[in-house]
Protein backbone atom coordinates (compact mmCIF):
# COMPACT_ATOMS: atom_id res chain seq x y z
CA UNK A 1 0.00 0.00 0.00
CA UNK A 2 1.44 3.27 -0.63
CA UNK A 3 0.77 6.30 1.47
CA UNK A 4 2.57 8.67 -0.30
CA UNK A 5 2.94 9.60 -3.99
CA UNK A 6 5.29 12.06 -6.09
CA UNK A 7 4.25 11.88 -9.47
CA UNK A 8 6.30 14.01 -12.41
CA UNK A 9 7.29 16.97 -9.31
CA UNK A 10 8.38 19.73 -10.95
CA UNK A 11 9.07 23.02 -8.95
CA UNK A 12 11.09 26.43 -9.03
CA UNK A 13 11.04 29.25 -6.69
CA UNK A 14 9.02 32.38 -8.19
CA UNK A 15 10.78 33.06 -11.60
CA UNK A 16 13.64 31.36 -11.40
CA UNK A 17 15.55 28.15 -12.64
CA UNK A 18 13.56 24.72 -12.22
CA UNK A 19 15.18 22.99 -8.77
CA UNK A 20 13.01 20.35 -8.78
CA UNK A 21 12.62 18.60 -12.27
CA UNK A 22 10.24 15.65 -12.64
CA UNK A 23 10.59 14.22 -9.49
CA UNK A 24 8.56 10.53 -8.93
CA UNK A 25 8.53 8.25 -5.87
CA UNK A 26 6.22 6.28 -4.02
CA UNK A 27 6.77 5.63 -0.04
CA UNK A 28 4.60 2.66 0.78
CA UNK A 29 2.77 2.17 3.80
CA UNK A 30 5.50 1.04 6.82
CA UNK A 31 8.80 1.94 4.74
CA UNK A 32 11.30 4.33 5.43
CA UNK A 33 12.35 6.10 2.75
CA UNK A 34 15.30 7.93 2.53
CA UNK A 35 16.22 11.45 -0.12
CA UNK A 36 19.54 11.98 -0.39
CA UNK A 37 21.59 14.24 -2.19
CA UNK A 38 24.29 17.06 -1.98
CA UNK A 39 23.97 20.49 -0.84
CA UNK A 40 21.62 22.36 -3.38
CA UNK A 41 20.65 18.65 -4.79
CA UNK A 42 16.75 20.16 -3.86
CA UNK A 43 16.02 17.74 -0.91
CA UNK A 44 14.60 20.73 1.44
CA UNK A 45 12.31 22.22 -1.38
CA UNK A 46 11.02 18.43 -1.89
CA UNK A 47 10.43 18.13 1.71
CA UNK A 48 9.04 21.28 1.95
CA UNK A 49 6.38 20.17 -1.33
CA UNK A 50 5.54 17.18 1.05
CA UNK A 51 4.67 19.39 4.12
CA UNK A 52 2.38 21.28 2.25
CA UNK A 53 4.49 24.84 2.49
CA UNK A 54 5.07 25.09 -1.37
CA UNK A 55 2.91 23.61 -4.29
CA UNK A 56 4.34 22.11 -7.12
CA UNK A 57 4.31 24.25 -10.20
CA UNK A 58 3.89 20.69 -11.86
CA UNK A 59 2.84 17.22 -11.29
CA UNK A 60 1.39 16.00 -8.07
CA UNK A 61 1.24 14.75 -4.57
CA UNK A 62 -0.97 12.33 -3.33
CA UNK A 63 -1.03 11.57 0.28
CA UNK A 64 -3.09 8.19 1.22
CA UNK A 65 -4.63 8.01 -2.75
CA UNK A 66 -5.51 11.46 -2.68
CA UNK A 67 -3.76 14.74 -3.98
CA UNK A 68 -2.41 16.88 -1.29
CA UNK A 69 -4.57 20.03 -1.04
CA UNK A 70 -1.48 22.49 0.21
CA UNK A 71 -3.86 25.81 -0.38
CA UNK A 72 -6.86 24.06 1.79
CA UNK A 73 -7.15 24.95 5.44
CA UNK A 74 -9.39 22.30 6.40
CA UNK A 75 -7.81 19.71 4.56
CA UNK A 76 -3.90 20.60 5.66
CA UNK A 77 -5.31 20.56 9.46
CA UNK A 78 -6.32 16.86 8.94
CA UNK A 79 -2.86 16.88 6.83
CA UNK A 80 -0.90 17.89 10.18
CA UNK A 81 -2.75 15.45 12.36
CA UNK A 82 -1.07 12.61 9.83
CA UNK A 83 2.05 13.94 8.66
CA UNK A 84 4.84 15.68 11.20
CA UNK A 85 8.05 16.61 10.68
CA UNK A 86 11.47 16.99 12.44
CA UNK A 87 13.93 19.65 11.82
CA UNK A 88 17.86 19.38 11.57
CA UNK A 89 18.48 22.03 14.55
CA UNK A 90 17.55 20.81 18.11
CA UNK A 91 18.64 24.28 19.38
CA UNK A 92 16.54 26.77 17.24
CA UNK A 93 12.90 24.06 17.40
CA UNK A 94 12.34 24.14 21.10
CA UNK A 95 11.05 27.37 22.39
CA UNK A 96 13.75 28.32 25.55
CA UNK A 97 10.41 29.79 27.52
CA UNK A 98 8.47 26.78 27.67
CA UNK A 99 8.69 23.69 29.45
CA UNK A 100 9.19 20.33 28.09
CA UNK A 101 5.80 19.35 28.73
CA UNK A 102 4.23 22.32 26.50
CA UNK A 103 6.29 21.60 23.95
CA UNK A 104 5.42 18.42 23.15
CA UNK A 105 2.08 18.27 24.06
CA UNK A 106 1.79 21.59 21.22
CA UNK A 107 1.08 19.72 18.29
CA UNK A 108 -2.00 17.88 20.66
CA UNK A 109 -3.19 21.59 21.51
CA UNK A 110 -2.92 22.78 17.68
CA UNK A 111 -4.58 19.75 16.61
CA UNK A 112 -7.27 19.50 19.17
CA UNK A 113 -6.32 15.78 19.84
CA UNK A 114 -8.70 14.82 23.11
CA UNK A 115 -7.17 13.13 26.19
CA UNK A 116 -5.13 13.15 28.69
CA UNK A 117 -2.26 15.39 27.42
CA UNK A 118 0.29 14.74 29.81
CA UNK A 119 -0.22 10.96 29.43
CA UNK A 120 0.28 11.17 25.73
CA UNK A 121 3.49 13.42 26.75
CA UNK A 122 5.09 11.06 29.34
CA UNK A 123 4.36 7.73 26.51
CA UNK A 124 5.99 9.99 23.59
CA UNK A 125 9.13 10.65 25.89
CA UNK A 126 9.25 7.60 27.42
CA UNK A 127 9.40 6.21 23.64
CA UNK A 128 12.53 8.60 22.65
CA UNK A 129 14.34 6.79 26.21
CA UNK A 130 13.53 10.28 28.42
CA UNK A 131 12.37 9.86 31.83
CA UNK A 132 8.70 11.64 32.57
CA UNK A 133 10.45 14.20 35.02
CA UNK A 134 11.95 15.68 31.98
CA UNK A 135 8.86 17.30 31.15
CA UNK A 136 9.03 19.76 34.41
CA UNK A 137 12.36 21.10 32.89
CA UNK A 138 13.00 23.71 30.46
CA UNK A 139 14.87 22.82 26.65
CA UNK A 140 18.34 24.56 28.47
CA UNK A 141 18.94 21.99 30.56
CA UNK A 142 19.58 19.33 28.21
CA UNK A 143 21.96 18.31 25.39
CA UNK A 144 21.80 18.57 21.61
CA UNK A 145 20.78 15.05 21.36
CA UNK A 146 18.42 14.84 24.03
CA UNK A 147 16.79 18.07 22.39
CA UNK A 148 16.76 16.28 19.21
CA UNK A 149 15.01 13.57 21.40
CA UNK A 150 12.45 16.12 22.26
CA UNK A 151 11.85 17.07 19.22
CA UNK A 152 11.34 13.78 17.90
CA UNK A 153 9.00 13.18 21.21
CA UNK A 154 6.99 15.95 19.47
CA UNK A 155 6.51 14.57 16.60
CA UNK A 156 5.28 11.17 17.36
CA UNK A 157 3.39 12.42 20.35
CA UNK A 158 -0.19 12.61 18.32
CA UNK A 159 0.41 9.63 16.46
CA UNK A 160 1.25 10.69 13.03
CA UNK A 161 1.55 7.80 9.61
CA UNK A 162 4.48 9.44 8.64
CA UNK A 163 7.23 11.32 9.85
CA UNK A 164 9.21 13.80 7.55
CA UNK A 165 13.18 14.25 9.21
CA UNK A 166 15.05 16.94 7.69
CA UNK A 167 18.94 16.60 8.79
CA UNK A 168 17.60 15.54 11.80
CA UNK A 169 20.97 13.71 13.02
CA UNK A 170 23.23 16.35 10.95
CA UNK A 171 23.91 18.97 13.80
CA UNK A 172 24.84 15.83 16.40
CA UNK A 173 28.19 15.33 17.30
CA UNK A 174 28.99 11.30 15.79
CA UNK A 175 28.55 9.30 19.04
CA UNK A 176 24.94 11.34 19.85
CA UNK A 177 24.23 11.00 16.30
CA UNK A 178 24.49 6.71 16.51
CA UNK A 179 22.20 6.82 19.36
CA UNK A 180 19.88 9.16 17.51
CA UNK A 181 19.73 7.12 14.57
CA UNK A 182 19.51 4.11 16.69
CA UNK A 183 16.10 6.02 18.07
CA UNK A 184 15.09 6.58 14.52
CA UNK A 185 15.52 3.04 13.45
CA UNK A 186 13.43 1.84 16.72
CA UNK A 187 10.62 4.25 16.23
CA UNK A 188 10.36 3.81 12.36
CA UNK A 189 9.71 0.10 12.83
CA UNK A 190 6.23 1.48 13.87
CA UNK A 191 5.65 4.14 11.24
CA UNK A 192 6.59 5.46 7.79
CA UNK A 193 9.70 7.79 7.57
CA UNK A 194 10.83 10.01 4.95
CA UNK A 195 14.57 10.93 5.97
CA UNK A 196 15.96 13.71 4.14
CA UNK A 197 19.71 13.22 4.59
CA UNK A 198 23.34 14.90 2.62
CA UNK A 199 24.75 11.65 4.46
CA UNK A 200 24.58 8.63 2.74
CA UNK A 201 25.92 6.22 5.61
CA UNK A 202 22.96 7.89 7.52
CA UNK A 203 20.18 6.80 4.99
CA UNK A 204 21.91 3.36 4.51
CA UNK A 205 21.85 2.99 8.45
CA UNK A 206 18.27 3.79 8.75
CA UNK A 207 16.04 3.57 5.07
CA UNK A 208 14.90 0.22 3.01
CA UNK A 209 14.56 2.56 0.59
CA UNK A 210 16.62 5.48 -1.01
CA UNK A 211 15.80 8.37 -3.72
CA UNK A 212 19.66 9.77 -4.85
CA UNK A 213 19.00 13.81 -6.01
CA UNK A 214 21.06 15.12 -8.19
CA UNK A 215 20.72 19.02 -8.92
CA UNK A 216 16.78 18.61 -8.66
CA UNK A 217 16.74 15.64 -10.76
CA UNK A 218 16.08 11.61 -9.20
CA UNK A 219 19.13 10.01 -10.65
CA UNK A 220 19.07 6.50 -8.78
CA UNK A 221 16.19 5.02 -6.70
CA UNK A 222 15.72 1.78 -5.28
CA UNK A 223 15.96 -0.70 -2.63
CA UNK A 224 19.07 0.20 -0.12
CA UNK A 225 20.57 -3.17 -0.18
CA UNK A 226 20.60 -2.81 -3.92
CA UNK A 227 22.03 0.26 -4.73
CA UNK A 228 24.57 -0.68 -1.79
CA UNK A 229 25.89 -3.07 -3.67
CA UNK A 230 25.58 -2.41 -7.44
CA UNK A 231 25.15 1.47 -7.18
CA UNK A 232 24.02 2.13 -11.19
CA UNK A 233 24.66 6.06 -11.38
CA UNK A 234 28.35 7.58 -10.87
CA UNK A 235 27.33 10.31 -8.79
CA UNK A 236 25.47 7.70 -6.44
CA UNK A 237 29.02 6.14 -6.27
CA UNK A 238 30.76 9.02 -4.79
CA UNK A 239 28.09 9.71 -2.63
CA UNK A 240 28.62 5.66 -1.18
CA UNK A 241 32.84 6.40 -1.37
CA UNK A 242 32.06 9.56 0.89
CA UNK A 243 30.69 7.03 3.56
CA UNK A 244 33.73 6.47 6.16
CA UNK A 245 33.02 3.32 6.92
CA UNK A 246 29.42 1.26 6.54
CA UNK A 247 26.88 1.79 9.44
CA UNK A 248 26.58 -1.61 11.15
CA UNK A 249 23.10 -2.96 9.93
CA UNK A 250 23.27 -1.35 6.79
N1 LIG B 1 13.82 30.46 -1.06
C1 LIG B 1 14.57 30.21 -2.15
N2 LIG B 1 14.57 31.08 -3.19
C2 LIG B 1 15.30 30.84 -4.31
N3 LIG B 1 16.08 29.74 -4.48
C3 LIG B 1 16.11 28.84 -3.48
C4 LIG B 1 15.37 29.03 -2.26
N4 LIG B 1 15.61 27.96 -1.45
C5 LIG B 1 16.46 27.15 -2.13
N5 LIG B 1 16.76 27.67 -3.33
C6 LIG B 1 17.63 27.05 -4.37
O1 LIG B 1 17.06 25.80 -4.71
C7 LIG B 1 18.08 24.81 -4.91
C8 LIG B 1 17.79 23.62 -4.01
O2 LIG B 1 17.94 24.02 -2.66
P1 LIG B 1 17.54 23.09 -1.43
O3 LIG B 1 17.71 23.87 -0.17
O4 LIG B 1 16.24 22.46 -1.69
O5 LIG B 1 18.68 21.97 -1.54
P2 LIG B 1 19.19 20.96 -0.43
O6 LIG B 1 19.54 19.72 -1.16
O7 LIG B 1 18.19 20.83 0.65
O8 LIG B 1 20.48 21.66 0.09
P3 LIG B 1 20.96 21.89 1.60
O9 LIG B 1 21.32 20.52 2.11
O10 LIG B 1 22.13 22.79 1.46
O11 LIG B 1 19.79 22.52 2.31
C9 LIG B 1 19.40 25.52 -4.63
O12 LIG B 1 19.95 25.88 -5.86
C10 LIG B 1 19.00 26.73 -3.83
O13 LIG B 1 19.91 27.77 -4.06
Amino acid sequence: MTLMSVENVSFSYGAGRRVLEDITFDVPRGSNVGLVGESGSGKSTLLRLLLGLDTPRSGRILFDGQPLEAKSGRYMRSYRRRVQAVFQDPYSSLNPAHRILRIVTEPLRSLKVPGDHRAMAEEAMAAVGLPADSLGRFPDQFSGGQRQRIAIARAIVARPELVLADEAVSALDLSTRVRVVDLFRDISERMTMVFVSHDMGVVAALCDRIVVLDRGRIVEAGETARILADPQNAYTRSLLSSIPRMPEGA
